[in-house]
């Protein structure tokens, strides 16, 4: 049975205490949480990671950052790099979320190149993708996704497979002024990535969780779930407050329960 995962990126928005106490709190409410079965993570601000990592297990709530150098050291003034996110006891690195493809406008190339360093340094890395409304309304997302895994796992052996998660999220329907995408268009773009991973990486591509993300919120939580092609839920706003976030996370999960997905093997 696979395993299912739950989100949560923090943006620019907590700091260090915020963060330290959103987390307690987190693990404090999720402590019932089957861990074999789901799989919570959370990606504060780099400032918070020391106080996080003190402040829970990684067992019960997975830390990440959200981004990371694609070099280990050297003339880069203002990143960070692997080897510093190691030091502080992070497994996950989060690479080209949509606000840094857009806004700092890095690209696939450079996602590339991080993916690959991330692997290197034992990471588990989550590469975000995602097309643009006008990719939508130009009719390309399929192929805009296509080219975003191609380009951004290349050199990632079959083997390693099972150190990336994907986490799709429609530039579109990000942040305040996203329009969340319906649960049979997430499911349909979910298909088109698991057939390119499974090109990719042959039968290891089902080691691949994919994550649907953008404007998720407890309303439309249940129905996303419960799509044979969403693996989990890689929330914003609707997670940043924890009893909240895990009000969310255990009514997705009861609902997921009482659907017959339960009873599918691919679930
Ligand atoms: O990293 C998370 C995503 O950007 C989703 O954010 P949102 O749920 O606030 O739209």
């Amino acid at each position: 049975m696979k395993k299912i995962y739950f989100g949560t990126n923090l943006k620019m928005y907590k700091n260090i205490q915020q963060t330290v106490d959103y987390l307690k709190t987190l693990a404090n409410e999720t402590a019932e949480l089957d861990r074999k079965r789901y799989e919570l993570f959370v990606i504060p601000s780099y400032t918070a990671l020391p106080g996080a990592t003190e402040s829970i297990s990684q067992e019960q709530v997975i830390l990440g950052a959200q981004n990371m150098a694609w070099e280990e050291e050297g003339q880069f003034t203002g990143e960070v790099s692997p080897k510093m996110l190691e030091e502080l006891g992070i497994n996950l690195v989060m690479i080209g979320h949509s606000e840094r493809r857009h806004i700092f406008h890095e690209t696939d190339d450079e996602e590339n190149k991080k993916v690959i360093c991330g692997v290197k340094n034992g990471f588990i890395v989550l590469l975000c993708i995602g097309e643009t409304d006008k990719d939508k309304m130009d009719g390309v997302s399929n192929e805009v996704l296509r080219s975003q895994l191609i380009r951004g796992l290349k050199g990632i052996k079959k083997e390693d497979a099972g150190k990336i998660w994907i986490a799709y999220e429609p530039v579109w329907a990000i942040g305040v002024n996203g329009k969340p995408a319906s649960e049979e268009y997430a499911n349909a773009k979910h298909k088109v990535i698991r057939e390119c991973l499974l090109e990719i990486f042959g039968n290891y591509g089902e080691d691949v969780p994919i994550l649907y993300g953008g404007s998720v919120n407890p309303q439309n939580a249940n129905s996303l779930i419960v799509q044979p092609y969403i693996d989990g839920l890689f929330v914003g706003r609707s997670a940043w407050n924890a009893k909240e976030f895990a009000q969310l996370i255990f009514n997705t999960i009861c609902k997921l329960e009482n659907s017959k997905g339960i009873n599918d093997e691919s679930r």
